[in-house]
């Protein structure tokens, strides 16, 4: 089909967020369903810094189901894409607008295409949970577009059968994926435990790690644990149900202490099931451990712990901190260890809120070159500098879930021809 459209078109855009597990999922007992192991938790990400746009349209002059990602066209032919869209037709609602002559039953959803345009404002392949917001943003906006009368939880439980993890991206704040026992998968779904608003002291630092060997997916990886590891049947059994009730709590209660520690155990009890596998899965590389050596460090020195960290499948870093002042002098640490390389500009290298890199003193390369190591350097850690291990930080905060997006400008596909714009 080129140029104008010979007959109507529907549109819907959305914007949906990424997440981050500080409990994490890791082992399927349903690969198809996508149905985990253990309970979840994740907090989500200020969409504003890590998130996926999504427009949906459909017109009778569509041919078929098409998607263009990133602005290239991709497969939607994927066992997961495919699920996602039954489950959302067979769902579907009727839809009128009388003012323009449209009208679509319930049961015209099965006949007609979607072409659907994504984008995220982030990098689809650095390992930074891009699936979770994509899938989130997928399902949402074609919700609202054939009028699913569902409510999020039961959308997440579709999202969940695009990536486990997008079932909570369907929430902000702080997110729970109960397991559920259901054979169908209808109680394996996302529960909001608290709002972006309850705890607003929070800030959230990512350490972009350059890498350059492939990893092994999530999926894949997950399946080989599942084939091959003790530690991750006792982890699933005897750790993670207690872990699920401690980190409620300590959500409820905005006690970071016991927040950082379960955390940080939590995620390293991840990395050490991935060593468990056979053959061994490393998702994090020299500068990830370094990182963790530098925030352990600091929180040992202080006595309480400052700085939460948690890595997914690669070598990137979430670091949270208990409040602003701590996020500074966080980056300060950073900055101190791992500087820009001499080709970047600090704009480039620090990404998102940059109003901690001010209050942090940070505006100039210069003032990264003259930072003093930090206090618990000299007893402990080695303060020798890093430039170029780390590719970017993202300074970002807990966020809000998915949302409609109505101006006709946020759209990414064009209401003349169908196509993305
Ligand atoms: N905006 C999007 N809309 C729909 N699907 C998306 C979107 N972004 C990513 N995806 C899907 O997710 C896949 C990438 O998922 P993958 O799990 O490999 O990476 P990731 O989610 O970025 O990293 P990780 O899971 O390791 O944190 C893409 O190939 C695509 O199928
Ligand atoms: C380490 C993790 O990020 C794993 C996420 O795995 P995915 O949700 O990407 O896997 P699939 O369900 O196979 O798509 C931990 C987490 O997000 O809980």
């Amino acid at each position: 089909m080129v140029g104008e459209l010979d007959k109507w078109m529907l549109m819907a855009t959305a914007r949906a967020p990424t997440n981050i597990a500080v409990i994490k999922y890791w082992g399927k007992r349903d690969e198809t369903l996508i149905l985990p192991i253990n309970d979840s938790i994740s907090f989500t990400i200020d969409p504003d810094h890590l998130s996926a746009t999504t427009t949906v349209a459909v017109s009778p002059s569509f041919q078929e189901d098409r998607m263009w990602l990133n602005g290239k066209e991709i497969s939607l032919s994927g066992g997961r894409y495919q699920n996602c869209l039954r489950e959302l037709r067979n769902r579907a609602g009727d839809f009128e607008d009388k003012t323009r002559g449209m009208q679509i039953r319930k049961e015209d959803w099965k006949k007609l295409h979607f072409h659907i345009a994504s984008y995220n404002n982030f990098p689809t392949a650095a390992g930074l949970a891009s699936s979770a917001a994509g899938f989130a943003c997928l399902v949402f906006s074609l919700a609202k577009l054939m009028n699913v009368n569902e409510e999020i939880g039961q959308l997440s439980a579709i999202a969940r059968q695009g990536s486990g993890s997008a079932c909570r991206s369907l929430f902000g704040g702080f997110v729970k994926w109960t397991m559920g026992n259901q054979a169908n998968g209808s109680d394996s779904i996302a529960v909001q435990l608290v709002d972006e608003t309850h705890w607003d002291e929070l800030v959230i630092i990512v350490a972009v790690v350059s890498s350059r060997q492939k990893e092994t997916s999530s999926t894949s990886g997950m399946r080989e644990s599942v084939e091959t590891s003790s530690l991750l049947q006792h982890r699933a059994q005897a750790i993670v149900p207690n872990r699920i009730l401690q980190m409620e709590e300590s959500i409820k209660n905005r006690d970071f202490s016991s927040f950082a520690r379960l955390t940080c155990a939590d995620s390293n009890q991840f990395h050490a099931v991935c060593l468990d596998t056979s053959p061994p899965i490393f998702y994090m590389n020299d500068t990830s451990h370094r990182i963790i050596n530098i925030v352990e460090k600091w929180n040992q020195h202080e006595g309480i712990p400052q700085v939460a960290y948690t890595f997914d499948a690669g070598p990137n870093a979430v670091m949270i901190a208990r409040n602003r002042k701590t996020a500074t002098l966080l980056l300060q640490r950073l900055l101190f260890y791992f500087p820009p390389s001499p080709d970047h500009d600090l704009n480039s290298y620090v990404l998102g809120d940059k109003t901690i890199l001010q209050e942090a003193g940070l505006e100039s390369l210069n003032s990264i070159e003259s930072l003093e190591p930090p206090a618990e350097a000299k007893a402990n850690v080695s303060s020798q500098r890093h430039a170029g291990d780390v590719s970017y930080f993202i300074c970002t905060r807990p966020g809000k879930g998915p949302v409609v997006l109505l101006e006709d400008d946020e759209a990414l596909i064009s209401s003349q021809t169908g196509l993305p714009k």
